[in-house]
């Protein structure tokens, strides 16, 4: 089996269940914040380029481990950038092909429904308000392969049976 990591951008409710159901652990990216960047962003501040890189980094670092000990690993990270996916690719010394990204993809709307009942109940640092900063950020190119999934529609159970249908679940285990 070759070891590959796969960062379910935006959403740790499937990557969670995604690795549940291959057997893998899992990465929340949030977990790796630093005090200062959490604070800020429940202060309703995005963060900068220079709060994100040492984030970065140090997911880059716990990936390494794990591809190096032969560990295939889910991680849930918003990696809203090619340049911020590239350091993730990193990771994996040969920088081609261990980390594999997918994209569940919604609309703004959906996304802001979701996050303002996440709000409410209280569960989670990022006010909904942050939404909009994370959006303009995103920025999909078809040329990475990121592999999309219909996550407005389809419930976490099907959006993690599609992914591990993908072709690129096949060949990599
Ligand atoms: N496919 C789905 N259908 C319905 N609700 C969903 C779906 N996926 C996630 N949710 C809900 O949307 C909310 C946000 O999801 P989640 O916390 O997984 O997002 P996230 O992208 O990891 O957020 P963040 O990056 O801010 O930590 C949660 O309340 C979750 O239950
Ligand atoms: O790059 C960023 O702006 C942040 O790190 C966010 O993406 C958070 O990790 C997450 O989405 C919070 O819930």
């Amino acid at each position: 089996m070759n070891s590959h990591i796969l960062s379910v951008c935006f959403n740790s409710t499937i990557g969670e269940m995604l690795a549940k159901v291959l057997n893998n652990s899992f990465l929340d990216a949030n977990d790796f914040h630093s005090q200062s960047n959490k604070e800020k962003m429940h202060q309703g501040i995005p963060l900068s380029e220079e709060d994100r890189i040492p984030w970065l980094e140090s997911l880059r670092d716990a990936l390494r481990e794990r591809l190096a000990g032969g560990k295939t690993v889910v991680l849930s990270c918003s990696s809203l950038q090619k340049k911020y996916r590239e350091i993730l690719r990193s990771s994996d010394s040969n920088f081609v092909s261990a980390v594999k990204f997918v994209l569940p993809d919604a609309k703004a709307e959906v996304l802001a429904e979701r996050l303002k009942k996440r709000a409410e109940e209280g569960k989670h640092f990022m006010p909904a308000t942050l939404l909009q900063s994370q959006i303009d950020l995103l920025q999909i190119d078809d040329s990475e392969g990121t592999f999309k999934v219909d996550a407005a529609t389809l419930s976490p159970r099907a959006i993690v049976n599609d992914i591990k249908s993908y072709d690129f679940m096949i060949n990599s285990t």
